[in-house]
Formats: structure tokens, C-alpha cells, sequence
């Protein structure tokens, strides 16, 4: 019965709340997350705070029956979760690190998950039986030891679903430098490849992996190949320098049946770095290719519509400011705000047949 004492008068409010014969878990932080929301949003209008809470619990609770086909795993920062949910997959994620931002600010505070925690973690979802995972995803991992672990964890997974797909985004890092320590190389390369499904690096990832640099086409072509010659069935290289002027060229490759298609799209570069936009493009690539089963043109298509738009929102937050001068702050990518790019992306850049 929420009460609220503004200005010397009191209202007091109850609601009758159609009790579920059942009891849930977590329907308390809902309640106090939508309170806050609606509190705000009405200035402390109790009546209708309680309301609104009450009626999105209750549909909450009747849409509980219905689950979503799709459950990922996640081993990964906090960028792609959102965009997976919004998409329809039930994620459970595992944060490899706790920390007060991320690794674009000057300064950084917190914990790099350990491999006793995992552990930990691994043995409490075996115990309740919930290792019914559909797809893996895993991203920035600091760790080797905890590397190798995530691939006998996904080989273990694929045995128990044998249609599991691992996306496995190999953050090592950009432009020519790296960002996790050099013993996590040699365990993407040896261990995670062989059991990877889907993999997205991106230029500088992929001649790490292959040790062939990446200069023209020709090149680009060949690391794909050797990328797929060791298994991986969806190849796609997330950004690459070989766009025309302002572009970068993104390419996404898969094999099915013996037969390959390659494809390529030309992505408008904004005059800026932005930090998560690996992620996104991870979590996107691995729902479309997931809805489109492996239509590489439609998923890159739609991922690069998607990361546009958001990139576009987040510049366009500062109109009066060029893009190269924003701060990390100003920076921080607009994805609440693009929900509904999300969900509908406009694909405005064809994707085309990648050829030499
Ligand atoms: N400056 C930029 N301009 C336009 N798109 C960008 C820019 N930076 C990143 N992106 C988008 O984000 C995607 C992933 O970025 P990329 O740099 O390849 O990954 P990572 O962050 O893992 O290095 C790219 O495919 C591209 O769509
Ligand atoms: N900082 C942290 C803490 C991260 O977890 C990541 C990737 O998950 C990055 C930086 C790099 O982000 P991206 O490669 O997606 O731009």
C-alpha cells in the first residue's frame, strides 16, 4: 500500500492484485524497478505508479508459460545482452569482468572473473539442471586458463545438443595493438577455433589467428579460407581497412553443403572510435544468422543497418559537436534509445558478392 507525504497532504493508494496459484522468483526486483520508473515519471503520482506496476507484472506473469525457443549463454560484457533480448533470445550472462566501465576511460577499478568462480557457476546451473543452453557466445576474456575452459564447456555443451551454435568473438584487439594478454592467442588459434560455429574478428583478430596480414583482397580472401579450412562454417571479418575512401569493408563468408558464399558491404565510417560496438555486432551476427539459418548477405545487411543507426544516435546526441571530439562519456553507445532500430532495422547498404 504505497503512501506518499508531499506538501503537508498524504495519499495513500491499495490495489487488489488476481493472485497466480503459483510463486515466481524475481518478481520483487520487478516491483521495485517499475515503482521507480513510474514514480519518476509521474512525480510521485502513487495511484498511478501502482497501477502501471501492478498491470506489467501481472502480464509478465501470464506471458511466464509461453519460454523462448532460444537460450544463449553468454561469456561477455554488457553491450550485446540488451541487444539479444530485444531480439527474442533468453540470455544468461556470465560478466568475465565487474568493472566501473569500460576500458576506453582512463581509468579502470574492479575484478576479472576467476576460474574458481566459473567453476562455481558452471556447477550451480548443472546442478539445477539448466545447462539446456541453444547458442554460446563468448567475448572479451582476459584469461587463457579461463579461455580453454569456455572450449571444453562448448564441447561438452554441443554433446548434450549437438545443434548448439558457438559464435565465438575473439577480442584481442584493434588496429594493430592488443588488449588482453598474448597468451590468450595460441587458445583461440588451438582450442576455441576447432569448436567454433560462427566466428567474428576483426582485421587486426584475424591476422592474429592466421598470420597472414591482410593487405588487399587477395589476402582477406585467403584468412577466410583458412578460417574455414579449419572448420568454422560462418566466417566474418566485422571491419576491415579495404573499404573505399570512409568505408570500411565488412565481409561475412559460409559453407553449406560444400557450397561457399562470400559476401562483402561497405560500411560509412564515422569519424570516431567507439567502445562496444564488437559486441554488438557479436550478439547481432549471431541472431540473424540464427533466423536466417546462415544467409550471410540478410545477417550482415541487417547487423550493419542496425550498428548505424546506433552509432548515428549516439553522434546526433551532441549535434554541436564534431564526432572526433566527443568524450568516452558522450561516446556511450544510444541502445535503449534505439529500440526500435533493433527490432527493425532499415537496411539501407547492400550487401554484394565479394569478389577479387
Ligand atoms: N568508426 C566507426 N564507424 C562506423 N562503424 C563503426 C565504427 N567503429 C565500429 N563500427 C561498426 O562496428 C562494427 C564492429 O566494429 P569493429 O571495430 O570491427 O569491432 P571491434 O570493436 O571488435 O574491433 C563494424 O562492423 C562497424 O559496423
Ligand atoms: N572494455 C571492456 C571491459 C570490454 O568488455 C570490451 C569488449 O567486451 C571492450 C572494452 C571492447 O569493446 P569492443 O571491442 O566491443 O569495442
Amino acid at each position: 500500500m504505497p503512501s506518499f507525504k508531499g506538501g503537508g497532504s498524504k495519499t495513500t493508494v491499495s490495489i487488489n492484485i488476481p493472485q497466480f496459484d503459483a510463486s515466481f522468483t524475481g518478481t520483487g526486483d520487478l516491483f521495485a524497478a517499475l515503482m521507480l520508473a513510474y514514480i519518476t515519471r509521474t512525480n510521485h503520482n502513487v495511484k498511478e505508479s501502482l497501477e502501471r506496476t501492478i498491470a506489467t507484472i501481472q502480464s509478465v506473469l501470464e506471458r511466464t508459460a509461453q519460454s523462448f525457443p532460444n537460450k544463449v549463454y553468454f561469456q561477455f560484457y554488457y553491450w550485446g545482452i540488451f541487444v539479444s533480448q530485444v531480439l527474442g533470445f533468453e540470455v544468461d550472462a556470465i560478466n568475465t569482468v565487474q568493472f566501473s566501465n569500460h576500458s576506453g576511460y582512463g581509468h579502470l577499478k574492479g575484478k576479472v572473473i576467476t576460474e574458481q568462480d566459473f567453476d562455481e557457476l558452471i556447477e550451480g546451473l548443472k546442478m539445477n539442471d539448466l545447462m539446456d543452453y541453444t547458442h554460446v557466445l563468448t567475448g572479451y576474456c582476459r584469461s587463457p586458463q579461463l579461455l580453454s575452459k569456455i572450449g571444453e564447456l562448448v564441447k561438452e555443451l554441443k554433446k548434450a545438443n549437438p545443434t548448439l551454435m558457438y559464435v565465438c568473438d575473439p577480442v584481442m584487439g584493434d588496429n594493430g595493438r592488443m588488449y588482453v594478454p598474448e597468451e590468450v592467442l595460441p587458445i583461440y588459434a588451438n582450442e576455441l577455433l576447432s569448436v567454433a560455429d560462427v566466428i567474428c574478428p576483426n582485421q587486426f583478430e584475424a591476422e592474429l589467428l592466421t598470420k597472414i596480414p591482410i593487405k588487399d583482397k587477395a589476402s582477406l580472401l585467403k584468412t577466410i579460407n583458412v578460417l574455414h579450412d579449419r572448420g568454422i562454417k560462418t566466417v566474418v571479418i566485422s571491419s576491415s581497412e579495404l573499404g573505399p575512401e570512409k568505408h570500411l569493408l565488412g565481409v561475412a563468408s559460409t559453407v553449406v553443403g560444400g557450397s561457399k558464399t562470400t559476401v562483402s558491404i561497405n560500411i560509412p565510417q564515422f569519424d570516431a572510435s567507439f567502445t562496444g560496438t564488437g559486441d554488438l555486432f557479436a550478439a547481432l551476427m549471431l541472431a540473424y544468422i540464427t533466423r536466417t539459418n546462415h544467409n550471410v548477405k540478410e545477417s550482415l545487411e541487417r547487423t550493419i543497418a542496425t550498428i548505424q543507426s546506433v552509432l548515428e544516435r549516439t553522434a546526433q546526441s551532441f549535434p554541436n559537436k564534431d564526432p572526433s571530439a566527443l568524450t568516452c562519456k558522450e561516446k556511450e553507445l544510444k541502445l535503449i534509445q534505439s529500440k526500435s532500430d533493433i527490432e527493425n532495422p532499415v537496411v539501407k547498404i547492400e550487401a554484394q558478392p565479394f569478389s577479387l
